[in-house]
C-alpha cells in the first residue's frame, strides 16, 4: 500500500527514500496514523502548511480506556505527541520528540467527536518547539501538551 499523506511524518524531500515496497510497508505501519496497523488510532490530519498546523478528528472506544468511560492517559499523550510529529512535513525537518510535558485538565471522554490539533511554536536551531491540544467539538480544551522535538539527520532513517 502506498503511504497516504496523513500518514507521512517525513519532509516532502525524502519521499523518494520511501518508495521502496519495504518502506512504504514499514510507513503504514505507525501506531498513531498508520492505515495498515490493525491496533493503531487510524488518525487521519489535515496539515496547514502556512499556519504550521496539523488537525485530526478523535473519537475513541473503550479499546483505549482508562477511567471508565473516558481515555487513557497514555493513549492521550500519545495522540498528542502524534499531533506534534506531524509539523515535520510542513516544516520540511525529520525531528523526533526528545521531551514532551502534558497537562490533563478535563477527563476526555470515549464515543464523542474531540478534535486533536499540533501547533509549531518557534525553532532554536535543531530544537523545535510544539503544542498540542485534545479539544471538545465545542473547543473546551481537555488536555495540553509542550513538546521538544529534535531535528536529526536523515540518515538516522537508515538505521531504523
Ligand atoms: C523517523 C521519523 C518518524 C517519526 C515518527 C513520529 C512518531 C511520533 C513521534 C515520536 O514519538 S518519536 C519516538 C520517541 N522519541 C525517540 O525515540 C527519540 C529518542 N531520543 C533520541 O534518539 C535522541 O535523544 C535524539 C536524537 C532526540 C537527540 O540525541 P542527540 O544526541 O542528537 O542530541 P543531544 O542529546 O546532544 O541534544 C541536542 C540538544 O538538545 C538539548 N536538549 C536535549 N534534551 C533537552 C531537554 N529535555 N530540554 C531542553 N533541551 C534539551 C541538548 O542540551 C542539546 O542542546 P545544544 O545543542 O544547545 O547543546
Amino acid at each position: 500500500m502506498p503511504i497516504p499523506e496523513e500518514a507521512r511524518h517525513l519532509p516532502a524531500s525524502m519521499d523518494d527514500a520511501m518508495q521502496s515496497p519495504e518502506a512504504a510497508k514499514r510507513g503504514t505501519n505507525c501506531f498513531g496514523c498508520g492505515p495498515t496497523n490493525p491496533q493503531g488510532l487510524h488518525l487521519k490530519f489535515v496539515i496547514d502548511a502556512a499556519d504550521l498546523t496539523a488537525t485530526a478528528p478523535v473519537n475513541l472506544t473503550r479499546l483505549h480506556e482508562g477511567p471508565p468511560g473516558y481515555i487513557h492517559g497514555g493513549i492521550i499523550a500519545t495522540l498528542l505527541d502524534e499531533a506534534m510529529s506531524k509539523l515535520n512535513r510542513p516544516l520540511e525537518v525529520l525531528a523526533v520528540t526528545r521531551n514532551m510535558q502534558v497537562d490533563y485538565l478535563r477527563p476526555s471522554p470515549l464515543n464523542q467527536p474531540l478534535t486533536l490539533i499540533g501547533r509549531h511554536l518557534r525553532r532554536e536551531g535543531r530544537k523545535l518547539y510544539h503544542q498540542a491540544e485534545l479539544t471538545t467539538a465545542e473547543g473546551t480544551i481537555l488536555a495540553q501538551a509542550t513538546g521538544l522535538f529534535l531535528v536529526v539527520d536523515p540518515a538516522v532513517l537508515k538505521r531504523l
